[in-house]
Order: C-alpha cells, then structure tokens, then sequence
C-alpha cells in the first residue's frame, strides 16, 4: 500500500469559501519561493497533490488562454471549408447552434472545475466518479485520450499556420507558385519548434502575454468585421438578409440536412481546448473561481463574436461558393478578404491572421504540456520519471513536458507529408480526442458519482446540474460521430476519405491495450504528492481509510476494491 495514512471523518467542508480563506501568502512545502495562496494550496492538498507551479494566472488571464487557443477569426478561417458547403444557413445558424451546445457542455465541465481545480482534471475527475471497477482504465483512457488530442490540436493549429503563411506568399506571388507538401511540412515544423522555445522562455509572463494574444485577437475581428463590409462598399455587391438568414446550399454528396450538420465542425474545432483553462488549474490563483469562469467568458464570447463574424462573412462572400472554396489562393477566407479588400488588404489582413494563428499555438503547447506533466506526475506516460521534474530555471514550468508535446507534434505533423486528407485528421484527432476525455468524467459523474459531486463556488444548482451534464454528454457523443464522417460524401476515394476512425481507434485501442496488458498492474489512479494529509480529502484512489468528501468513509485495497 502506498500510503495508508487514515483520516478521521471532521464534517469539514471541502470548498470553505475562497474569499474569507486567508489571503497570507505562504512559502510552500519548504521551497523559498511563495508559489501559491494559502486558499488554492489547501483546495489543492484535498486533491492530493503539493503545489509545484507557481500561480501566475489571474482570472482573465485563465480566459484568454483559453480565448487565445480558439483564435476565433483564425480558427473559422482555418475550418470554412465545413461550413461553406451548407451556404449561409450552415455558416450562420450552424454557427449559432453549435455554440450553444458547446456552451452547455461548458457549464457542465464548469462545474466540476470549480469543484476539483487540478491540471489533470478530466482524468482526475473521471478515477474520482467511476465505480471501483472502471475508474482505473477509463482514467487511463481519458488521461491518454486528453493528452493526445491537445497535442493533435496543437498540430492542426500549426498546420494552419503553415497553410495560411503559404498562402500568403500565393497572393504575394499573385498565385504563381504552389507549396509542396514537403514546404508545408518545414514551415509547420519551424513554427512548433518556436512555440517549444518561447513556452520554455516566457513562462513568467505567459499569464500577462494572454492579454495581448486577447487583443490581437479583438483587432483582427475588429479589422475583418470593418473592412468586409466597407471593401464591399456598394450595397448592390453584398448579399441581403434573406440570403444571410435564410439560403441553403448542398455542395456536398451527403443529403442537405446532413450536410448542415457537418457545418458545425467549424464551430465545433473552433471552440475547443476550453479544458485549458483545467490544465491551467495549478497556476490560477483563486482557481475555483478562475476556471469555470475562465471555460464560460471564453466560449460565450466565441459563441456572440463568431455569430457576428458569421454574418459579415456570409453578407460579403461570393454567392458562387464553389469559386470561393476552390480558390487559387488555397483559402477560402483569402478569397473572401481579397474580393473584399484587393491584393494589399487581403496581405495585411492575412498576415495578421497567421500572426493571431502563431499564438494560438503557442497558448496550446503550454496547455498540453500542463497536462502532460499532470498525466506523467501520477505515472501514467512512458517516461514519467523523466517527464515530472519541474524546471525552476525556468520559472516552475514543465519544461521536459513543453519539449516532450513539441517533440510529438513534430511526429504526428508528418501526416501533411502524406497527403491533404491524412493532414486534416489532426483537426478531427484534437475533437475526438478530447470529446472523449471531457464527456468521460461528466458522465461518470451523473451515472456513478452523483453523492460524490461536492460542488465549488461556481455551481449551477442541484436543478439544472444533472440535466445539463446529460445534454452535454449527448452533444459531445454526437461530436465523436460527426468528427469521423468524411465530408466529401456516403462513398469517399483514398483522397476525401476522412482517417480520423483510424487514427483515434489507434489512440484509444492503444491505451485499451496498454493499460490491460501491463499498466493496470500499477496504474491505480491518481497518486498523492502532498506530505501532510489534510482533513477533507478529496481524493480517494490508492489510499486507505480516506474520506470520499461527503461523509462516507471507504476502504480501498489494492486491487481498487471498496468497501464503505
Ligand atoms: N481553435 C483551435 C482549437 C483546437 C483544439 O480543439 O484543440
């Protein structure tokens, strides 16, 4: 047994209010550096862990990671090639009701994160709320499935970086020269390796630089929703209400109404890597209110912003929308801007595009490597060992963990070497994977752990919690199938085959396979690192005798099994 230190039931409440916590800021654990508030470190300690990061993010800083990563007007411009197909009703209201959905899914994972503020939530949350039986493998399971599909958005978002700063070049060249793969690939792996090196270096002011990369990004949908419109400036060249509000198209060989579904995977990619605002638990300070706050202020404002961007789009495009998604440019959203705004405009524009996209990913390399660090401190990756150290050169910052995700993408980024179908896996590999890893802990909440669920500061009632985490556990189910639909049609060729099935059953089937046939001999959930066990212990995985947080007190042995 690993620990089996037996804690007596107090009655305490695990989430005394954050604001009347004292506010002393204490030096943690013996290190000299005062990393954390008394408040987060206690909240913290429940969950079993000893704080090791330095908290540097404030609230709004925990939104704009989460806000930069979406990189709205990048990341719509990255996926029109989903939503154009369905004309404007796709675009517009496809837009409209997806981000609605996602903002369900939000507020479920809101809630739990204000509960269990941790950079591993999701996996965490999962061992916390299965049964005895499962939480081991589907802990595992999420763990691997989060961590991939970080990275996997990590990759998609420098792939198109490296598609856009091509196609740049494209209109420079007045459409006189052609990327090769090969070229894509070596702008891709550029851009990752300088996100590896400025998320080494910049760790003390990453919070303070999400402010920026959130106003970069308010420019650049500022300078797109202005200039649109005024390029477009005789009104017989826009496009009119009802064609905004009201026109559908079918440039896909699936049936209409299906292909408006697939125009939510604009949405759907868009407004993702909110769980960011988890793997960025550890460094928040007042963390149980910075986090789910963090996850709704950065949807929500993605759900108003896109509407909006939406409109303008489709009240400005080129109502011949197979023109504008074979564009020679190899960007619809280029062709949109130089319809609207000519050569000059449509290269300062595009510039500032890739620029907002290059922060995008930066954003997501520190994301992923907070959850990666998270997984490899309860011993889960090959290489833990070497994986979990801290830097504190750097600024107490996972600085193996940063180096480890850019390493990966740089692998998983030779898949735009094989060819464009392969390449756009990686966009459906960040939405599965992490589908996968977010609906996991909220279902096993509301099937196994409802009399668990303690909830934080943030809570959206015992009325409205458990229906809401069903909707969004239906959603996100939904967002899995529709990830793995090829978009070219019911019969694809090699080319318009969409490899997501493969790539994520090998992902999952992987970590199946792994976990049996070896790492559920000692894998058993997420481990405790905080020396003194405080009263009120969340955490429950591999420790005896540890109270579940609402009054029951379990056994655990070391097979996982319980008694109470
Ligand atoms: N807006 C990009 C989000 C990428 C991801 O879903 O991981």
């Amino acid at each position: 047994m690993a620990n089996s230190t037996v804690i007596a039931h107090t009655g305490a409440n695990p989430h005394p209010d954050m604001e009347k916590v004292a506010s002393r800021h204490s030096a943690i654990n013996g290190s000299p550096e005062i990393l954390a508030g008394e408040a987060d470190a206690e909240l913290l300690a429940k969950l079993g862990y000893k704080q090791e990061l330095r908290r540097n993010f404030t609230m709004i800083e925990v939104f704009g990671i989460a806000f930069s990563i979406m990189g709205l007007l990048p990341s719509i411009a990255s996926t029109l090639a989903f939503s154009i197909p369905a004309g404007p009703v796709g675009m517009v209201w496809g837009w409209f009701l997806a981000s609605g959905c996602i903002f369900v899914v939000g507020v479920a994972m809101a809630d739990l994160g204000s509960a269990m503020p941790t950079s591993g939530g999701l996996y965490w949350w999962t061992h916390y709320f299965a049964s005895p039986k499962t939480r081991n493998a589907l802990s595992f399971l999420v763990g691997y499935s989060n961590t991939l599909g970080l990275v996997g958005g990590l990759c998609s978002i420098d792939y198109g970086f490296a598609l856009m700063f091509c196609s740049v070049i494209v209109i420079a060249r007045d459409g006189e020269w052609t990327p090769s793969n090969g070229v894509v690939y070596a702008v891709f792996l550029a851009c990752v390796l300088c996100h590896g090196v400025l998320a080494s270096t910049l760790s003390k002011i990453m919070g303070k630089l999400q402010t920026v990369f959130v106003a970069m990004n308010l420019i650049l949908i500022a300078a797109t929703i202005i200039a649109l419109p005024v390029g477009k400036r005789l009104s017989s060249e826009r496009n009119d209400a009802q064609y905004i509000f009201t026109k559908t198209e079918n440039l896909t060989t699936w049936p209409t109404g299906w292909a408006f579904m697939l125009s939510w995977l604009s949405p759907i990619w868009t407004i993702g890597a909110f769980d960011s605002c988890v793997h960025m638990s550890e460094e928040a300070a007042n963390a149980a209110k910075a986090v789910p706050y963090g996850i709704m202020m950065s949807i929500g404002s993605c759900w108003i912003l896109g509407f909006i961007i939406m409109i303008v789009i489709a009240s400005c495009i080129n109502p011949d929308l197979e023109a504008v998604l074979g564009s020679s440019y190899g960007q619809p959203m280029a062709q949109i801007y130089y319809d609207a705004v000519g050569k000059q405009g449509t290269l300062g524009l595009m510039s500032l595009l890739f620029i907002v996209q290059f922060l995008m990913g930066l954003s997501i390399t520190v994301a992923a490597s907070r959850q990666t660090w998270a997984f490899s401190r309860d011993g889960a990756l090959p290489f833990s060992g070497f994986f979990r150290p801290i830097s504190k050169r750097f600024g107490y910052i996972p600085l193996r963990c940063v180096w480890g995700c850019v390493f990966l993408a740089a692998v998983l980024g030779l898949l735009c070497l094989i060819a464009p179908a392969a390449a756009s896996a990686l966009f459906s590999l960040a939405v599965a994977g992490n589908n996968v890893a977010w609906l996991t802990p909220i279902l096993c909440r509301v099937v196994w752990g409802q009399k668990k669920f303690v909830p934080g500061p943030f809570y959206t009632g015992d009325r409205f919690s458990v229906p809401l985490a069903w909707f969004a556990v239906v959603f996100l189910v939904f967002g899995i199938f529709l990830a793995m639909f090829p978009v070219g049609g019911p019969n694809p060729t090699a080319e318009s085959m969409n490899y997501t099935v493969v790539i994520n059953m090998f992902v999952w089937g992987g970590a199946l396979a792994y976990y049996f046939i070896d790492a559920r001999k000692w894998f058993t959930g997420p481990k405790i690192t905080v020396e003194d066990v405080p009263a009120g212990m969340l955490a429950d995985g591999s420790i005896e005798g540890v109270e579940t947080g609402h009054g029951d007190k379990v056994l655990v042995d070391e097979k996982g099994k319980e008694s109470v």
